[in-house]
């Protein structure tokens, strides 16, 4: 297993992260989750696409069980499920990134933010996904399938946040282990595979509750080992 890549710190001094992914549908939801119950955090997707049934903070409240109050509304919310830009479009908006601004939160609270898609994903015809994380600032977490292409993705994804100099605290793995492809992640992207989530029969509650030991690492990076109830 790689040592942590930031052995001269014990945490990321950040009062929250930006889950994205190597692709939609990788899992980001299903991770955000998880990291909004290890973490006791709060959670925002600044920019939703598609129907209403396949909104992710709803998902994200039945998962974890957090009152909405600590879900944010999305700063842009369009019914087609297509990359924001299309969806904008469709609907005769553009997106400005100057609406896109980080909800006012309690100065204890952790913000998990879910991006749409993955970093390039457009936004309108100047910006994509990577350049709002650049605003926002948080350090980014990359969700990854475990089989056979991560390893290209991941890279790719990495390359790209790293060419806007966005600190990249690590990625999540998610679907059946595979070592192989964990440690090549680490190796020729230079990065800490923080967790491994495992390919789940369910996803309820009590899936997302029981997957908090798998992100020790993460609580302990971002210095939230708080004492869960
Ligand atoms: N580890 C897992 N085990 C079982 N089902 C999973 C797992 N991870 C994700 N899923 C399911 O796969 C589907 C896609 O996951 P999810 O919605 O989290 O993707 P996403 O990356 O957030 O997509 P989007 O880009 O639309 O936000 C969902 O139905 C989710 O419940
Ligand atoms: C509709 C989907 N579930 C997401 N909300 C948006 C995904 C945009 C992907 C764009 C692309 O990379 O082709
Ligand atoms: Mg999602």
């Amino acid at each position: 297993m790689k040592e942590t890549i930031f052995p001269g710190k014990t945490t990321l001094n950040s009062a929250g992260l930006f889950v994205t992914g190597t692709d939609t549908e990788v899992g980001k939801t299903f991770v955000a989750a998880s990291l909004v119950k290890a973490l006791k955090a709060s959670y925002w997707k600044p920019i939703q696409t598609g129907p209403f049934k396949d909104h992710d903070s709803p998902e994200i409240q039945r998962l974890t069980g957090i009152d909405e109050t600590s879900i944010y509304s999305c700063s842009y919310s369009f019914p087609d499920p297509l990359s924001p830009h299309a969806a904008a479009k469709n609907v005769d908006k553009v997106i400005d990134l100057e609406n896109i601004r980080l909800p006012e939160h309690g100065a204890e609270e952790f913000l998990v933010v879910e991006g749409a898609g993955g970093v390039l994903v457009p936004l309108n015809d100047d910006f994509m996904m990577i350049d709002l994380i650049v605003r926002l600032g948080f350090p980014v977490v990359i969700v990854a399938r475990s089989g056979l292409g991560t390893i290209n993705h991941t890279l790719l994804t990495l390359e790209s946040l790293r060419s806007r100099e966005i600190n990249v605290a690590g990625v999540i793995m998610n679907g059946p282990a595979n070592p192989g492809n964990r440690n090549a992640i680490e190796k020729y992207g230079d990065i800490e595979v923080l967790a491994e989530l495992p390919q789940c029969d369910d996803v309820s509650f009590n899936t997302i509750a029981s997957l908090k030991p798998k992100l020790q690492r993460v609580t302990e990076l971002f210095g939230r080992n708080v004492n869960n109830d």
